[in-house]
């Protein structure tokens, strides 16, 4: 079934029509009305002035009326004036002013257009009525043709007009529907998918009521700016190369709008016009924060937002295959906060829980984006440094240390931590280079703790 909203449209396009149709009547028959009143001024026939000028008081006010309203009642009342319009101006014919008579035969093919079907049977039969009767204006006029002829051919032209209206009415509605269910997509589609269009220096020429909803902006704040303003970041490469050879961008966006965060599955393309010449580009994408958060939810700790244990343990699967392809040197880095029972004893569970979200953001700082850092127990950490050798691991876990211990923590607490290293070696388990790396840390809580004991 058609949507509503499309139904209503062909009730605008006959008002609309109707619009067109007064102003078609207001052009026409305001001069024919002026020229008459001047013609009887000068041949000081006053009665006709008088009834010319009252006529056209009366068809101005049903003129305003059917403007405001354009119902059935409306159009009566405009009609009616033009009736009476048409009897003086048949009475003028009478005396002679045969040439006007025939402005009158516009009469009915209004009546076409102003009507529904029975409404104009019946005018077409009202205004017939005084060319029927021949007689009635026969004695003092002029006009030698068959008054009877006259009202065949009116309605002769009468059914021909009705049914080129209806053809034209029909072929404009069914575009109107056309235009209104396009418009009707549109709108669903803008209010849906995130889009933006931009021209070929990265101004953005469109967007979307989706895209300005995940930017947090108006479209009309979007328009115009540069793509650049917008603060997508990308999470893989940089989507600025569509700007330069890149055909086709495809990846993930990530948008901050105050605390929350958005993420954009993307595609950016070029388009072309009828000439194959680039003109801009297109960027469409998918809303997906939704599952990343589920993923975020799945995949990280929930205290300090670190990767979980079972995320890691893949990480580390995934790195001991790339190992033993490629052989890049990779170290594993468990850590532990020294004494951390007795801050919990003596400050509490819930400073204990700040302490350890402030130890977890100070080690995400100092890592590299390749790093990857996680919760492995209650107070314990597990680094993974890809691409980086033992000494290298040394020197970024001892900065560590030093930040730990130079920290100021909350209440004052002085706080240390201690650590382990291990570089994955030839033909290792993850068990096994896990347990070297604990043997490591274990030794250094046993040499004293606040140090970094790389594994033998
Ligand atoms: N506040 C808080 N404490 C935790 C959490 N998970 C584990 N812990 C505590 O961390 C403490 C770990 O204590 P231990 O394993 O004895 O180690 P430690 O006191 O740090 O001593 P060393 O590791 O030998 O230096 C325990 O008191 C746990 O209750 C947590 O999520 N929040």
């Amino acid at each position: 079934m058609m949507p509503k909203l499309l139904q209503q449209g062909v009730l605008s396009y006959q008002q609309r029509l109707a619009a067109r149709i007064r102003w078609f009547v207001l052009i026409l028959f305001m001069p024919v009305l002026m020229l008459l009143i001047f013609h009887f001024l000068i041949k000081e026939n006053w009665a006709m002035v008088t009834a010319f000028s009252i006529s056209l008081f009366g068809f101005l006010a049903s003129y305003h009326f059917h403007q405001k309203h354009s119902d059935a009642l409306s159009s009566l009342i405009l009609l009616s004036s033009l009736y009476i319009l048409y009897l003086l101006s048949l009475f003028a014919v009478s005396e002679g002013q045969q040439q006007i008579y025939y402005w009158v035969l516009v009469l009915p093919i209004l009546n076409i257009f102003i009507n529904r079907l029975i409404h104009q049977l019946v005018w077409l039969v009202i205004l017939l009525i005084p060319l029927l009767l021949p007689s009635w204006f026969a004695e003092g006029g002029e006009f030698e043709g068959s008054y009877t002829n006259i009202a065949v051919a009116l309605i002769v032209i009468s059914v021909m007009l009705y049914f080129v209206k209806e053809f034209f009415l029909r072929s404009e509605q069914n575009i109107h529907h056309l235009n209104r269910e396009l418009e009707y997509q549109q709108k669903i589609v803008d209010s849906s998918v995130p889009m933006l269009k931009m021209d070929l220096n990265g101004e953005i020429t469109y967007a979307s009521l989706a895209i300005s909803r995940i930017l947090g902006r108006s479209v009309s704040n979007i328009v115009g700016k540069n793509y650049t303003d917008l603060k997508l970041i990308s999470l893989s490469n940089d989507p600025q190369v569509w700007l330069s050879e890149r055909k086709f961008w495809g990846g993930i966006l990530y948008s901050e709008v105050g605390p929350k965060s958005y993420w954009l599955d993307a595609m950016i393309r070029p388009e072309y016009d009828a000439f194959s010449n680039k003109t801009g580009y297109l960027l469409i994408a998918e809303n997906i924060t939704r599952q990343q958060s589920l993923e975020k939810q799945a995949n990280h700790d929930q205290l300090t937002g670190a990767l979980n244990r079972r995320v890691f343990d893949e990480f580390i699967f995934q790195t001991i295959e790339e190992f033993n392809r490629h052989k890049d040197p990779v170290c594993l880095v468990l850590c532990d906060i020294d004494h951390f029972k007795e801050v919990n004893d003596t400050f509490g569970h819930l400073t204990g829980d700040d302490i350890l979200k402030e130890f977890y953001k100070i080690m995400d700082e100092s890592l590299r984006q390749t790093d990857s850092l996680a919760r492995w127990g209650g107070e314990e950490f597990a680094i993974l440094l890809p691409m980086t050798n033992v000494d290298q691991a040394l020197t970024v876990i001892e900065k560590l240390r030093e930040k730990v211990e130079e920290h100021v923590w909350p209440k004052n607490i002085s706080l240390t931590s201690s650590f382990g290293i291990c570089q994955l070696q030839q033909g290792w388990s993850s068990k096994e280079w896990f347990e070297q790396t604990d043997n490591a840390l274990y030794q250094a809580k046993d040499q004293g703790r606040n140090r970094v004991i790389v594994c033998s």
